[in-house]
């Protein structure tokens, strides 16, 4: 009950303790002894310092016996933003690393993608692969799928019983002159978008959507692409898509698309750039392209381990963000050999530091802006701002509890070492023994329930 006439949502939970996030205005904000209520809709109600936890009692109507103190040792941070992995390859992430980009896919990613035909298949990989990514931390992701609709929407029926919020994409791609088998026709391709779409908006998840996934303009007919440019915008769909990965690849779709401007100018054209789109790696785009994501509102998922193991290219992070291009990381499994975010961090400063030791003057990423990528970054990449992304009041509770002092910890914290370091040392060599607990929309997904 509150002491006012105002109707004030029903808490559910409260915490007290220590909250680090990113704001607007900071990369890192750290909140030592501070309380925060999650409603009964997994909302934030309130987050405010503790000593105003009588007035907040009072005003929401919680028992402050109830409030569950997180102590000193541990604290909350917001959950990890994947804007780009394909779930379909983890079951192969950490091998067949040693091919470039083309024929690392004929290779190796078409042949093993055509096997998700199987349903029990794609049930072993992808329970696992959610259930990886959520111990790790990744609240959000944003997946590839494989050309198959009644696979790809089993990832979606398996991440909402996990509670991952999702966007999952059923991949389109008509061309494919090495392994045949593995392509669609282009009317089959829009049919089959259709469907997957419809029937996953009628399944009501609550955090799972779908997402258009023009493979690339590769593996795309013009007439596919428009398809598919229009669906989204008819149905006012999130879209994602790969650029400018490799020079090789850009070279490919200038002769392919002589008429065209740029890589990005192709994508423009048929209606796939816009405020809902997520592009990954766009290692080589032109400052013409940069501006015109920043016009569309397009983004960019930076995949660092991916660019690295298949030798593709190194993304000029600063540049990116002097154009004002929306920014998050991605794992990009299985390019990226780790479906850590952790690992995309680390790797984002890495990729970082190659470009200093290129050139001195390049001032290097610090990890509290590698920290802002992987949360709000990712959540502005994605569209999901509104929801998702950091701690403030209105957006879903998606938090991980970290405990540096797990008895396994693969890391040492020392006397008087603040939590400014302590979060430092979890993001460089912490590991999911660290992330204690995973909350999406207020629910706590790990650990994992019996299910
Ligand atoms: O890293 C990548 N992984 C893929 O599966 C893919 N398909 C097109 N381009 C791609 N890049
Ligand atoms: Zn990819």
């Amino acid at each position: 009950m509150t002491s006012s006439n105002e109707t004030v949502a029903d808490i559910a939970r409260v915490f007290r303790g220590t909250f680090v996030h990113s704001t607007q205005n900071a990369a890192l904000e750290i909140l030592e002894d501070t309380v925060l209520g999650v409603d009964t809709e997994g909302r934030i109600a309130f987050i405010r310092r503790a000593e105003e936890v009588a007035k907040l009692s009072d005003r929401w109507g919680f028992r402050i016996s109830d409030v569950r103190h997180l102590g000193p040792d541990r604290f909350f941070m917001p959950g990890l933003v994947d804007t780009h992995i394909h779930a379909s390859q983890y079951s192969y992430s950490g091998t067949a690393l040693d091919l470039p980009l083309l024929q690392w896919l004929n290779t190796y990613t078409f042949p093993i993608e055509a096997n998700y035909k199987d349903l029990d298949f794609s049930q072993d990989v992808y329970t696992k692969v959610v259930k990886r990514t959520l111990k790790n931390g990744t609240t959000t992701a944003c997946y590839f799928a494989t050309i198959y609709t009644d696979s790809t929407l089993l990832l979606g029926e398996i991440a909402d019983k996990f509670g991952q919020r999702a966007l999952v994409g059923k991949v389109c791609m008509d061309l494919n002159n090495t392994v045949q088998h593995y392509k669609e026709t282009t009317d089959h391709s829009t049919e089959e978008t259709n469907r997957f779409i419809d029937e996953l908006l009628k399944r009501k998840y609550g955090l799972v959507r779908p997402v258009v996934t023009p493979r690339f303009v590769i593996s795309c007919t013009s007439k596919l692409l428009d398809h598919l440019g229009e669906i989204a915008k008819n149905n006012d769909l999130h879209i994602q898509s790969h650029i400018s990965e490799t020079k090789e690849e850009v070279d490919l779709v200038r002769e392919l698309f002589p008429d065209s401007e740029s890589y990005a100018d192709v994508y423009r054209k048929h209606n796939l750039l816009t405020d809902k789109t997520v592009m990954a790696h766009a290692c080589h785009l032109t400052d013409s392209e940069l501006k015109l994501f920043r016009d569309t509102g397009a983004s960019i998922s930076h995949c660092p381990n991916s660019n690295i193991s298949l030798c593709s290219g190194m993304l000029d992070v600063r540049r990116v963000m002097k154009h004002n291009v929306k920014l998050g990381l991605g794992t990009d499994l299985a390019g990226g050999y780790s479906p850590s975010m952790l690992d995309a961090m680390r790797r984002t400063l890495d990729t970082s530091k190659a470009l200093t030791i290129q050139d001195p003057q390049y001032k290097t990423l610090n990890f509290e802006e590698v920290f802002r990528l992987a949360t709000l970054g990712g959540s502005e990449a994605l569209s999901l701002h509104d929801r998702t992304g950091n701690f403030e009041v209105g957006k879903d509770f998606d938090a991980l509890l970290i405990n540096p002092f797990v008895p396994d910890s693969p890391f040492d914290v020392f006397p008087n070492e603040n939590i400014k370091m302590i979060l430092e040392k979890f993001l460089n060599l912490g590991d999911d023994r660290n992330i204690v607990e995973v909350y999406i929309a207020g629910r706590r997904v790990v650990p994992f329930q019996s299910v």
